[in-house]
């Protein structure tokens, strides 16, 4: 049987995660394994022994079989407010059957994480104490994993605010996981009992909404505005490109299409043929050409050191944020 996923404070990053999860998921094995589920076991498999599938880490798609408890097979979704809960739904419904089996509560925490076995924490960094220290919600935590895609706040500070039964690990996934293209870079995991359960279901989650990657927690603040905001980075280069369409008479449409696929086939180039960005560079520039035209222009506006510094500004920004704010 699969385990229940809860998303704790469930807005763009718990929406990405679990939409994307969702459509990883094979929905007639859901439904096989939730009729066993309520039938009162599982037909077949050692649910003591989860499988590992994702050794490579590389994005895929789940099937989940019944008797694997390291697959996420039913869902509940925290928010605050009941406006946001009724959004949810509307959206979940929108993903399909398995998506209407999403449950969205407003207000419950404690119950949602007493049903859940494993946690995923998606609320805004400064909100982590008051919600795993709810009444109930450190006890209702024991024993479990809980999975913080929280900016900046770490694995030490989120330990003292729960259960020390709980086993905590980091994830700094980006928005494109919604539509399965993420990246995810997950806490390198301490050795323990539960380690290999633990990997297992990290890896039945991340990879099959993109790229997955462990990393020591030392390197999280680079990775959260690396990965974590460079979608936003990477949609204002992309946004640039296309208004320099425009402005040489392209339609905006069209312009924006052009720099999207461009910067997808330049990217797909780097990952698939793990090629040095500047070889894929050099390839383009046709010496006295226009490419070197442009990438003068690009280097007169230091563009280099603005996006590199970008990443540095990012990343100190990221690691202020498990503080408590200044007065
Ligand atoms: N956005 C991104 O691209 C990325 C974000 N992150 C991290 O993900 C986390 C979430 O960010 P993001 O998704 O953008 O934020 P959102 O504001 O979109 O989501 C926060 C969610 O928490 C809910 N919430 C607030 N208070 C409570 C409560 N008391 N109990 C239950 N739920 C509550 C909110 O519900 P309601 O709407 O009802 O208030 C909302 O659904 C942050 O810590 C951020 O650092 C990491 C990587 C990328
Ligand atoms: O801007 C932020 O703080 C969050 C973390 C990474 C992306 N968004």
């Amino acid at each position: 049987m699969g385990y229940t996923l809860c998303v704790l404070g469930c807005g763009t990053m718990g929406i990405a995660v679990l939409a994307g999860v969702i459509d990883s998921l094979d929905a007639a094995s859901i439904r096989l394994d939730n009729a066993l589920r309520n039938a009162g076991g599982a037909a077949n498999g050692d649910s003591s022994t989860p499988k590992l599938k994702w050794e490579s880490h590389t994005p895929g798609t789940l099937t989940p079989t019944s008797g694997d408890p390291s697959v996420p097979t039913q869902f509940v979704a925290t928010v605050r407010r009941e406006e946001s809960a009724k959004k949810l739904r509307d959206l979940f419904e929108g993903l399909g059957d398995l998506g209407k089996t999403v449950e969205v509560v407003a207000g419950s925490n404690l119950e949602a994480v007493q049903r859940a076995d494993v946690v995923l924490l998606g609320c805004k960094p400064y909100m982590a104490g008051a919600i795993l220290q709810e009444e109930g919600v450190q006890d209702a935590l024991k024993g479990k994993l809980l999975i913080s895609v929280l900016a900046g706040v770490t694995i030490s500070q989120l330990q003292s605010l729960v259960h020390p039964e709980t086993r905590v690990v980091r994830a700094m996934p980006n928005t494109p996981c919604k539509i399965r293209e993420g990246m995810t870079v997950v806490s390198t995991l301490p050795p323990g009992p539960e380690t290999a359960n633990d990997k297992a279901i990290i890896l039945n989650i991340f990879p099959s909404i993109g790229r997955c990657r462990f990393l020591e927690e030392k390197h999280f603040d680079a990775c959260t505005a690396l990965a974590g905001s460079g979608p936003a980075f990477a949609c204002l280069f992309l946004e640039a490109m296309a208004d320099g369409g425009v402005m040489m008479g392209l339609p905006r449409a069209e312009a924006v299409e052009l720099a999207a696929q461009t910067l997808q086939g330049a990217a797909r180039m780097v990952l698939q043929g793990n090629s040095h960005p500047a070889q894929i560079k050099d390839s383009v520039t046709t010496p006295g050409g226009c490419t070197i035209a442009g990438l003068l222009a690009l280097e007169d506006g230091k563009v280099r050191s603005t996006i590199a510094r970008a990443i540095q500004a990012a990343t100190e920004r990221a690691s202020e944020l498990g503080q408590p704010a200044k007065k």
